[in-house]
């Protein structure tokens, strides 16, 4: 078990038993789906995080598994007292349909053949990906999710989770990432897919017990993989440092150490991914488009979650100007959105290494609980004409130690406590005006957490009022779901 990591993981699997009825109208039966989960759910079942992967992602984004020499792919971000936090928070993260890591995709065997379905898999989206992931969701009795999380790729899934399925995300993190592919994001995809497709050894996507089309997929990651980084950061790399060599060779072999490196990563992609995934993923990634009519205020118009969403300053695949897009048809929906900027020389993979600026802001952000999050919002009132008895009644009834007294039209006057009842008996007083508190201290549902924490310690009290702009009631919050908030 290392320090600050879930320690030993195992990846699990999730047969559907419904068929998928995908975008295009296709079906797709016998769906697996591969996941993983980190920390415990919760008894309300509002704990849990769902973590979307990238392009070359996969289910398992965390921990170790046994005999492995790195850790999952998010590891900086996931585990006890990280941003996600394993010891507050349940974090599933699954592979995409379409991929090679367990879920449904091309390599999987077609119920229909008994074979791989290859070229017979059907085109898949974004949409479809969430679809799957939703089946995933409610398999754990999940209602509502308290966050989705994800780059590049995955921060596509993230807004279309939002789009989708606008009550079931309290909480929203789209990194580095974009509401509609670019021109030029298509234009990379299709040069990676050909890459794959001209390899003689591709054969229209029947190569599973055949020659794997290595040549073709390694330079279509070799391709993307500059896309990944930046201009600044191949310098600070790699510099024109030549590759065990002395003396450019004037030949056509490898001269610089950044030539080599790119073979070395074209290479070990083709171990891990599969040639027919990497199209049918970008296809995804190249029809994802949430706007209406070209409108992405039109497409975004549903979103009720609360978002925060990363930028990269040196991304130049994914660039800031498209989270600023998403953050200007948010705001023309009063979306409750932040918007930051990782500084880094990364380029587009930063959100995979950046860990001190990502944990600071992701914390940040799902530790920011208003009162509108946890107030009771159907509590029992009295108006100033009941008697004492009632109070009595109504707190007996419903294990309550105070009842705001309020106007017909819902406007506060004052408070009843428990501590007031007693007064009542010990002075003899009949009055539920004499014995009430007038001038109550109050909240508004878009105070912080710890700003109400510090009023309560302040004044000495266990509940505070939520009124609006006009006194007008709209809830009680009290120090046990302060303290819920903390043990959860
Ligand atoms: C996002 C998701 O959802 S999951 C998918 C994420 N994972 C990936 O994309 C895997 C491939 N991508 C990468 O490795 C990415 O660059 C990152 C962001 C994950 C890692 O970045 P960094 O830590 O900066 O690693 P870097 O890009 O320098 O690559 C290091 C590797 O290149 C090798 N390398 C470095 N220089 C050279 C060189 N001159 N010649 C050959 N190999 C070299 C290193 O030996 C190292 O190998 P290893 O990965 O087997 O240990
Ligand atoms: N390097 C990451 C980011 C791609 O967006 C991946 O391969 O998935």
């Amino acid at each position: 078990m290392k320090k600050e990591s879930v320690g030993t993981v195992e990846t699990e699997y999730l047969d559907i038993t419904s068929e998928l009825k995908l975008e295009s109208g296709k079906t797709l039966k016998n769906v697996t789906i591969a996941y993983e989960t980190y920390g415990t759910l919760n008894k309300n079942k509002d704990n849990g995080i769902l973590i979307c992967h990238a392009l070359s992602g996969d289910a398992h984004a965390a921990g170790w598994h046994e005999g492995d020499t790195k850790p999952g792919w998010w590891e900086i971000i996931i585990g006890p007292g990280k941003s996600l936090d394993t010891e507050k928070y349940f974090i599933i993260s699954s592979n995409v349909i379409g991929g090679c890591k367990g879920s449904t995709g091309p390599s999987s065997i077609n119920p229909d053949t008994g074979e791989e379905y290859g070229l017979d898999f059907p085109v898949v989206t974004i949409k479809d990906m969430t679809k799957a992931q939703n089946e995933l969701v409610k398999h754990f009795g999940i209602k509502q999710l308290f966050a989705v999380i994800g780059g590049s790729m995955g921060g596509m899934q993230v807004l279309q989770w939002t789009v989708s399925y606008p009550e079931m995300v309290k909480k929203a993190i789209p990194i580095a990432t974009t509401a509609r592919s670019s021109p030029q994001q298509i234009a990379f995809n299709e040069v990676g897919r050909q890459a794959i497709v001209s390899d003689p050894a591709w054969n229209k996507g029947d190569y599973y017990s055949k020659n794997f089309p290595e040549n073709g997929l390694s330079l279509a990651r070799m391709i993307a993989h500059i896309t990944y980084l930046s201009d600044e950061s191949m310098y600070e790399k790699f510099g024109r440092n030549l590759q065990n060599k002395d003396k450019i060779s004037y030949d056509f072999e490898l001269d610089f150490q950044v030539e080599s490196y790119l073979h070395y990563q074209g290479k070990s992609f083709v171990k891990r991914f599969d040639a027919n995934s990497y199209l049918y993923i970008t296809k995804a990634i190249d029809y994802f488009d949430l706007s209406i009519n070209g409108s992405l205020i039109q497409g975004l118009k549903n979103v009720k979650s609360k978002i925060n969403i990363i930028a990269i300053d040196s991304d130049w695949l994914y660039p800031t100007s498209q989270s600023k897009e998403i953050l200007t048809a948010l705001n023309a929906n009063e979306v409750d959105v932040k918007y930051h900027e990782l500084q880094s020389s990364y380029g587009h993979d930063a959100f995979l290494l950046e860990h001190g600026q990502l944990n600071y802001i992701i914390a940040k952000f799902l530790q920011d609980i208003q009162v509108e999050d946890i107030l009771s919002e159907n509590i029992s009132t009295l108006s100033k004409d009941a008697k004492i008895e009632d109070v009595a009644i109504l707190m007996m009834d419903e294990y309550i130690t105070h009842v705001p007294i309020v106007t017909e039209d819902n406007i506060l006057v004052g408070i009843v406590t428990a501590w007031d009842l007693s007064k009542s008996i010990a002075t003899s007083c009949d009055n539920l005006e004499a014995i009430m508190t007038r001038n109550v201290k109050t909240c508004k549902s878009t105070d912080s957490i710890e700003t109400i924490a510090r009023k309560m310690k302040k004044y000495d009290i266990s509940c505070l009022p939520v009124v609006d702009d006009n006194s007008k009631l709209e809830g009680l919050v009290t120090t046990d779901q302060i303290s819920h908030l903390m043990t959860n």
